[in-house]
């Protein structure tokens, strides 16, 4: 197991007990639920079945030892005690104004190693230290991270998750506005290029609809009381034009959707209906009602009403309704276009991770992702760990938005800071107060057709799927025309811990509206995200049995 600063190993391992738990109550419900029999990381007995302790027992409290090496290790995260991300970024010209660097000093000083620690694990956690010198734990100093040359020891603020969400969505339609929403970015799309593009416009009905009265049952049309003379064999079908009128008296055989012929006064559907073929008269099983099982012209829409508003989803309903409407092309916004950089010498493309280099696993996730999340991604581009190449990227594309995998921290080799400063970006969120995901960032580029956008992911996989769905996603949304989804919430079935201050978000399966947290949610973990139906955003402080939480949902890519 990774070393754990700020706690002594009771702690850890009441830590790893409590820990443990949760993970057989999170991973008994998904073994139920899902199968499969593949190993997920659970403790299996000789017969390959997985023990569950009820909870409360005391085989659930003590818990199998977390130490052993063949298994992986489950916490949440792992070799993060919450040390707050503190890099020196106070030079920089472009950080985002305001916040209490004094209260932040503290914070960044203080007791985060212990206390996160513990929050982290604990039940329902203590809420935030008061105020400076408040914190109960006599905490062991928090090691300082080496400092870059030239930085300073004041630590940039971190916005809040919610806040961080409004101001990418916000960003996005601005952007989208300065780069001329109303000019080349919309077009005419013919129908069937149209799907998952946004209306530019509303879209009013071409037509009535339906654009004549139509039966809407197989049977006879009937023209005044019974019973009814029924005169020659020969139906009204869809799709013919105009037939006759009905005299009085008669009926005539009738299809679904045909036109009902003048003065007809109902249709009867054939199960209802007796004709006594010698003397060709049709008389019904029940009382007729005048206009049933007609429906009249324009009953849906008139020609010129409203359908549906500019902003809307080009579903395959949305399709079939604007064919219905009389549309063949549709103005619609064009997708953003995306960029993806993948930074990072160490990561192979192919094969097995060998002498100390590992396997890209952003590269294959993030192009997919941001497609499904309506975006055009022009190429992924794997850049190593070359700031040149990074800076040439950043300020030679012409793609609406670029994404960054890696590279987002302050390591010797991390270079995204660095190049946005000298890029001339406007850093708008930098740093975001969730877990995983902290360092995430989102930046604006100055471009010769108007403003572009950057947004920074974290290189550990997971921590780069919670920046994606924090600020890519909604970025995407307002650069399309999307309106803000309406959150989704669903009860968690058990205790969730939480970081005293900051968001987390934690891959979770929904199962029927009861949110069942995942196991292996540690930030460089992916095994959880795999198995997820969304990530829950549980508050700061966590969230107990019952408690509705928010769920993000993880775009399929299909
Ligand atoms: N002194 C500090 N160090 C770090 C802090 C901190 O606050 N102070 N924050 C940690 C957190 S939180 C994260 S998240 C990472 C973010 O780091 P970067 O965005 O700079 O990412 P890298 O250093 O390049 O990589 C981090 C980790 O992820 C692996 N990685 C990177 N790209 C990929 C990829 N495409 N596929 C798979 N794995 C990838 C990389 O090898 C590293 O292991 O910083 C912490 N450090
Ligand atoms: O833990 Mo970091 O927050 O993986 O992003």
């Amino acid at each position: 197991m990774g070393a754990r600063s700020g706690h002594g190993p009771s702690q850890d391992q009441d830590q790893d007990q409590e820990q443990e738990q949760d993970d057989r109550d999170w991973c008994s419900d998904w073994d139920h639920v899902f199968d499969r029999g593949f190993d997920r990381g659970l403790d299996r007995g000789p017969d390959g079945s997985v023990p569950v302790p009820a909870p409360g027992t005391a085989a659930a409290r003590s818990g199998p030892d977390l130490g052993s090496a063949d298994r992986p290790e489950p916490d949440a995260d792992p070799d993060e005690p919450f040390v707050d991300f503190a890099e020196g970024l106070d030079d920089d010209p472009v950080r985002p104004q305001g916040g209490d660097r004094s209260a932040e000093g503290a914070e960044a000083g203080g007791s985060d190693g212990v206390e996160d620690a513990l929050a982290l694990v604990g039940r329902r956690p203590a809420p935030p230290p008061a105020g400076n010198g408040s914190s109960p734990a006599p905490a062991a100093p928090a090691p300082q991270p080496d400092r870059p040359a030239g930085a300073s020891s004041a630590r940039h603020r971190a916005l809040p998750w919610p806040e961080a969400r409004r101001l990418a969505a916000r960003t996005g339609r601005e952007t989208a506005r300065r780069t001329g929403t109303d000019g080349d970015r919309v077009h005419r799309s013919p129908l069937e290029r149209s799907l998952g593009l946004v209306l530019a416009e509303e879209l009013p009905a071409l037509c009535d609809l339906p654009s004549f009265d139509t039966s809407a049952m197989d049977g006879w049309a009937v023209a005044g009381p019974g019973p009814w003379t029924v005169d020659g064999d020969a139906p009204v079908l869809a799709g013919r034009a105009d037939p006759a009128p009905l005299p009085d008296g008669t009926a005539v055989r009738i299809a679904t959707g045909a036109r009902v012929p003048p003065e007809t006064t109902a249709v009867i559907r054939s199960e209802h209906a007796y004709l006594d073929r010698t003397r060709q008269l049709l008389s019904a099983g029940r009382a007729v009602i005048p206009g049933q099982d007609i429906r009249p012209r324009a009953q849906e829409c008139r020609s010129g009403e409203l359908l549906l508003p500019a902003g809307t989803l080009v579903t395959p309903a949305v399709l079939g309704l604007a064919a219905a409407a009389g549309y063949d092309a549709l103005a619609v916004v064009a997708r953003p276009t995306v960029e993806v950089l993948v930074l990072g010498d160490e990561l192979l493309d192919k094969g097995l991770p060998h002498d100390g280099l590992i396997r890209d696993a952003l590269g294959p996730m993030t192009g997919p992702w941001l497609r499904a999340l309506g975006a055009e991604v022009v190429a992924t581009h794997r850049i190593g760990d070359d700031e040149t190449a990074l800076h040439h990227a950043v300020t030679s594309s012409t793609a609406d938005l670029l994404v960054t995998t890696g590279g987002t921290a302050a390591g010797p080799v991390d270079h995204v800071h660095p190049v946005l400063r000298k890029a001339g970006a406007e850093l708008l969120v930098d740093g975001v107060a969730a877990r995983p995901g902290h360092p995430m960032l989102l930046a604006r580029l100055p471009g010769a057709r108007g403003p572009r956008c950057l947004v920074g992911l974290p290189g550990n996989p997971l921590a780069a799927v919670s920046a994606l769905l924090t600020l890519a996603a909604p970025l995407l949304r307002g650069l399309a025309g999307l309106p803000e989804p309406v959150p989704y919430t669903a009860p968690v079935r058990d205790e969730v811990s939480g970081h005293p201050r900051d968001t987390r978000l934690v891959p979770v399966v929904d199962l029927g509206a009861m949110l069942v947290p995942l196991r292996y949610n540690g930030p460089a973990m992916l095994r959880g995200i795999a198995a997820a139906d969304g990530l829950a955003v549980v508050p700061p402080g966590g969230a107990g049995p019952g408690d509705e939480l928010e769920v993000l949902d993880l775009p399929l890519g299909r």
